[in-house]
């Protein structure tokens, strides 16, 4: 048996099979959100898939391109001078190493704090420009979480209309933008060609809505509700991605499910850059299904009760692979079987 020693440069990093023309998902819902039944189609796609394309969202093609030129101006620095925004911790530059625990991807990072609609102090800028695209960017994310969100309470026939809106964009919220770089990896090439590097591991995100746009570089798979099995998502420049988190699901009482995604890095030519708006509340906001649809529906909820602060916390000390909400899930309700009796059967 002839053994395949991996490059050092992956040696922490798991391998994926390389996705095949086959893999690209035609379905992934796209929906028009300015059009009239916007609404009922956010609602139908976060529940079948927790993901989807955004259409038609009026968000300037310049406010997008400033920021991804800043990024690819920054990713394309100098080691010293990227490690002098690092070490990600969690915020700043990050290579290769993904949170606290040991989670290792075939990329590089900025993840950047925003305080209520621009760059928080917490992060220091790369550059006066870059964090002037930031905040310009920032400004469209929390104006499309803000719709996305309205439609969501709007297509569950929750009010006021802003319920979870008022959760991410207002004073407090907790907001997170993230710059990922994977570049590609031409490692594997000869040596296994029908594999590729693990850019970032499967995982849910923890907040309510992620808002994702990306290069035309594919690698982004997500799991498919319908079974679990991994679909490969065709990458669209001119659209966003919505990404339903593990708060959402909880708020809606699982109606929403948050979806396991990852990242694979097959392209052996071209960079992948993807920039994500990670929506989350303020830390003191209870999280628990929206009362309005237990008593609508006659639902107890499904989960232990929880903040943002909490479930962050916890969240921070997990693994990227790890299901978050399981410790938080309830028991089912205690099913009382009719007593057998002691005595013993008469003849
Ligand atoms: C391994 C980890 C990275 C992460 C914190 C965690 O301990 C588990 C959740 C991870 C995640 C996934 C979505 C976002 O990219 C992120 C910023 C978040 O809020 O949760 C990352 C965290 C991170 O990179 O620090
Ligand atoms: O970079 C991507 O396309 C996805 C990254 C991601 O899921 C994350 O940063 O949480
Ligand atoms: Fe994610």
């Amino acid at each position: 048996m002839v053994v395949l020693a991996k490059p050092a440069a992956l040696e922490q990093i798991s391998l994926l099979r390389s996705p095949e023309p086959g893999d690209y998902f035609a379905g992934i819902p796209a929906v028009d959100i300015a059009s009239p039944g916007a609404a009922r189609a956010v609602v139908q796609a976060c529940e079948m898939f927790g993901f989807f394309k955004v259409v038609n969202h009026g968000v300037p093609a310049g406010v997008v391109d400033r920021l991804e030129a800043e990024a690819v101006r920054f990713f394309a620095s100098p080691r010293a001078v990227k490690d002098a925004y690092g070490h990600a911790s969690p915020f700043g530059y990050g290579n290769k190493r993904i949170g606290r625990n040991g989670d290792m991807g075939w990329l590089e990072y900025l993840l950047l704090a925003i305080d209520h609609a621009s760059l928080s102090k917490a992060s220091p800028a790369p550059s006066s420009t870059l964090r002037d695209a930031v905040n310009e960017y920032v400004g469209a994310m929390r104006r499309m979480a803000r719709t996305v969100l309205e439609m969501v309470a709007e297509g569950l026939g929750v009010s006021p209309r802003g319920a979870l809106a008022e959760m991410v964009t207002g004073a407090a919220s907790d907001q997170l933008l993230r710059l990922n770089h994977y570049p590609p990896c031409p490692l594997l090439q000869d040596l296994m060609p029908n594999c590729s590097p693990t850019g970032f591991g499967e995982h849910t995100d923890p907040q309510l809505v992620s808002i994702l746009h990306s290069n035309s570089t594919a690698g982004l798979q997500v799991a498919l509700h319908d079974g679990g099995h991994w679909v490969s998502v065709p990458p669209d420049p001119s659209a966003f991605f919505v990404i339903v988190g593990d708060s959402l699901q909880v708020l809606t009482n699982g109606r929403l499910r948050s979806v396991k995604h990852r990242v694979v890095v097959a392209n052996r030519l071209k960079s992948r850059l993807s920039m994500i708006y990670f929506g989350g509340p303020p830390v003191a906001q209870r999280i628990a299904p929206l009362r309005q649809l237990l008593d609508r529906d006659g639902e107890q909820s499904m989960y232990e009760e929880f903040t943002w602060g909490e479930y962050k916390k916890a969240a921070y000390r997990s693994r990227l692979a790890d299901n978050r909400l399981a410790p938080f899930h309830r028991q089912p309700p205690h099913v009382t079987m009719p007593q057998a009796s002691s005595s013993p059967p008469s003849p």
